[in-house]
């Protein structure tokens, strides 16, 4: 497909790759065409007749740049030398970061360790460094990065790592971090479109000035930079720890410190808490979600309810990281028993973890009849996923509790505390707080289960599939949660809301201390130290729906009863170029190719309760299908005839 047109002109000093990085910069589909000039490119272009000046934009790009130390130049050429990229890789840091089969990603990994050198050198902060292909199978493994804030790293810094993944040698990679960061503080960079057309090209022009803001990284005299290493259980971790390792500390003055074998959430709290000025061990990390576990558990209602609940829970841990950690704390829990399976001793991901139980609905392997009825939890490969289940009986099927369910359990207690904590006439009494409580999901979340959260008058709002989308749009509340319907989630408090409760809670204790506003305060307060509040964190919500379901009394199977799920069917197509597909609003509009999306409504609408949609994955080179209707063979019908539809227009890859 012809994109938009774009003339773009260059002083004859703007290295070549530039043009590449515009194009992948404005992920917009445009047709660069390139020119060089020497001197003003505006006039360079009406001066040659045979130009005439096209119905499209002119960009004019003029960089000004000056020699980066020679030192960090060679320091940076050898080491980069050692990590080639392999012939004809192509890198995108998607949903989560880069992933690819384990042997292509020696040369990303290096590169990434620069990358999280610079930003820290930039931000003045510890970085997390985080080596896992998350659910993947076991040979694929991936990288992300973690910001200050212990959050993913910054959407605006993720072309850098893209672009810097895909520089073909080590030159070039020199030359395009001398033009993005200002590496010796002499880089300028000019962008300016000469021609607007339309609107549209308005929007390039912020792109590019975006790009083009300078990143100040200046090395000499700097503070020195920290990167946090952490890696999941795969064997190809310590050969990739050894290349970030390398990308690290080639960008002199900052150092590479080696957590060991984490979960992903694990290593993000830790860059938080460490930016916080807090230890960030591992033993401080199990202190803190322990510690506010059991303030939970004291502060259960008196009566015989809780009393309903099983003490036993069996967690199938993936065969990766989580399992492990999960044994070393299970005798520690008080009244809880875990029975903790697939602790490593099998493949990774191979018919265990939390995307195959979501997905499959089957038991894990390890799991069969015999554990019929029982409360059962899986998590994914690096732990960073939840998902509750029950083993129907006599077979292998299960009943599936997913994030969905796991988000409206965490929204229904909150707001009951909430509700304690201000009385019914929430936020008009005088000295309290009207926090704001939101729920976020994705288009992936059940129908069945936003009108629940709707019902139970909750604010839901739904933004694109990947957490750093839920987390942003989470934190605009007081109390935000997310969760993606695979189990992916957390509850975020703000800063304002938990000084204002730290306060209510000491008038509380010396006014009426344990009366059920001032639980309900202690309650609060221990739910944002258990619950992570870098990253959604299967071991911390594990904890955290432990201790609700003991609060509320509820068995496995009463929490499931709170709506029924529609039936869904989600499917993948593997097409010749996925990034074809544009969607909008909240990714559940196709907006091109045209045409597609009014074929999905025409099918859709064939099905009661139907609702269909498609988009590109960002961790996979598929278009995933999600289809719901009212009965398991609707969804399945309604799901397989848009699988149609998308290589009808997208063309199916037969490779
Ligand atoms: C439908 C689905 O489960 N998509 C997953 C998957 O992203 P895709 O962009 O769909 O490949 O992996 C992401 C990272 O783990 C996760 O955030 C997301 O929810
Ligand atoms: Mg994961």
């Amino acid at each position: 497909m012809k994109g938009i047109p774009i003339w773009l002109v260059v002083e004859s000093c703007v290295p070549d790759h530039t043009v590449w990085l515009i194009r992948s910069l404005s992920g917009l589909r445009v047709d660069i065409q390139f020119f060089r000039s020497e001197g003003e490119p505006l006039r360079w272009l009406r001066e040659r007749e045979s130009v005439a000046l096209p119905n499209s934009s002119v960009v004019s790009v003029v960089v000004k740049e000056e020699e980066m130390n020679q030192l960090q130049q060679s320091a940076l050429l050898n080491a980069a030398s050692r990590f080639p990229i392999p012939a004809g890789a192509k890198f995108s840091y998607g949903t989560s970061g880069f992933r690819a089969d384990a042997s292509l990603l020696e040369s990303t990994l290096f590169r990434v360790g620069i990358l999280a050198a610079l930003r820290s050198i930039q931000t003045r902060s510890v970085i997390g460094l985080m080596i896992t292909a998350s659910h993947n199978q076991v040979s694929d493994n991936g990288v992300k990065l973690a910001d200050p804030s212990g959050g993913m790293l910054t959407q605006s810094w993720e072309p850098f790592a893209d672009t810097l993944a895909n520089a073909s040698d080590p030159h070039s990679l020199l030359q395009f971090l001398e033009l993005c960061f200002c590496l010796t503080c002499s880089i300028h960079v000019e962008v300016s479109v000469l021609v607007e057309s339309e609107i549209f090209f308005c929007l390039l022009k912020q792109l590019l000035g975006d790009f083009i803001k300078k990143e100040n990284i200046i090395l000499e005299g700097a503070p020195a930079g920290e990167v946090l290493l952490g890696r999941d259980t795969r064997p190809s971790g310590e050969t990739l720890h050894e290349a970030a390792k390398q990308g690290i500390t080639s960008i002199m003055g900052t150092t590479a410190s080696d957590m060991g074998i984490l979960t992903t959430p694990q290593l993000h709290w830790m860059v938080r808490a460490k930016n916080k000025g807090i230890e960030a061990t591992e033993l401080n990390y199990y202190n803190q979600m322990l510690t506010s576990f059991r303030c939970l558990l004291d502060y259960i209602p008196q009566g015989d309810s809780s009393k309903n609940v099983s003490d036993k829970l069996i967690v199938d841990g993936a065969d990766g990281v989580g399992g492990a950690k999960l044994e070393n704390l299970k005798t520690l829990l008080g009244y809880l028993t875990i029975d903790v399976r697939n602790c490593g001793e099998g493949v990774l991901n191979e018919g265990v973890g939390a995307d195959y139980v979501q997905k499959e609905k089957m038991v894990p392997r390890n799991f069969g009849p015999a554990d019929a009825g029982m409360r059962c939890a899986s998590l994914d490969g690096d732990a960073d996923r939840l998902v509750y289940f029950y083993v129907i009986s006599n077979s292998n099927k299960i009943d599936l509790v997913d994030g969905d369910k796991i988000l409206s359990l965490f929204a229904l207690f909150l707001k009951e505390q909430l509700f304690l904590l201000n009385g019914p006439e929430d936020g008009k009494t005088n000295n309290s707080y009207k926090a704001s409580l939101g729920v976020v999901q994705t288009a992936y979340a059940n129908g069945a289960s936003t009108d629940y959260l709707k019902q139970m008058r909750l604010e839901v709002v739904m933004t694109p599939t990947g957490v750093k989308h839920l987390h942003e749009k989470a934190a605009d509340y007081d109390i935000g949660i997310y969760f993606e319907a695979n189990g992916h989630g957390t509850v975020l408090f703000s800063d304002a809301f938990l000084s204002w409760l730290e306060i209510k809670n000491q008038e509380l204790s010396s006014t009426s201390k344990d009366s059920d506003q001032h639980k309900a305060a202690l309650r609060l307060l221990a739910v944002s130290r258990l619950i992570n509040q870098a990253v959604g964190d299967a071991l911390s919500g594990l904890f955290l729906v432990e201790a609700i379901l003991k609060h509320m009394g509820w068995s496995i199977h009463k929490w499931n009863e709170l709506y029924q799920d529609l039936p869904s069917r989600q499917l993948k197509v593997k097409v010749v170029d996925r990034t074809a597909v544009i969607t909008a609003n909240a990714e559940t509009k196709v907006v091109s190719p045209t045409g597609i999306q009014e074929a999905i409504d025409a099918e859709t609408d064939k099905y009661p309760k139907g609702r269909c949609f498609i988009r590109p994955s960002g961790t996979e080179d598929v278009v995933r299908v999600y289809a719901e209707a009212s009965n398991q063979e609707s969804a399945d019908d309604l799901a397989k005839s848009v699988v149609r539809l998308v290589e009808q227009y997208l063309g199916f890859d037969h490779s």
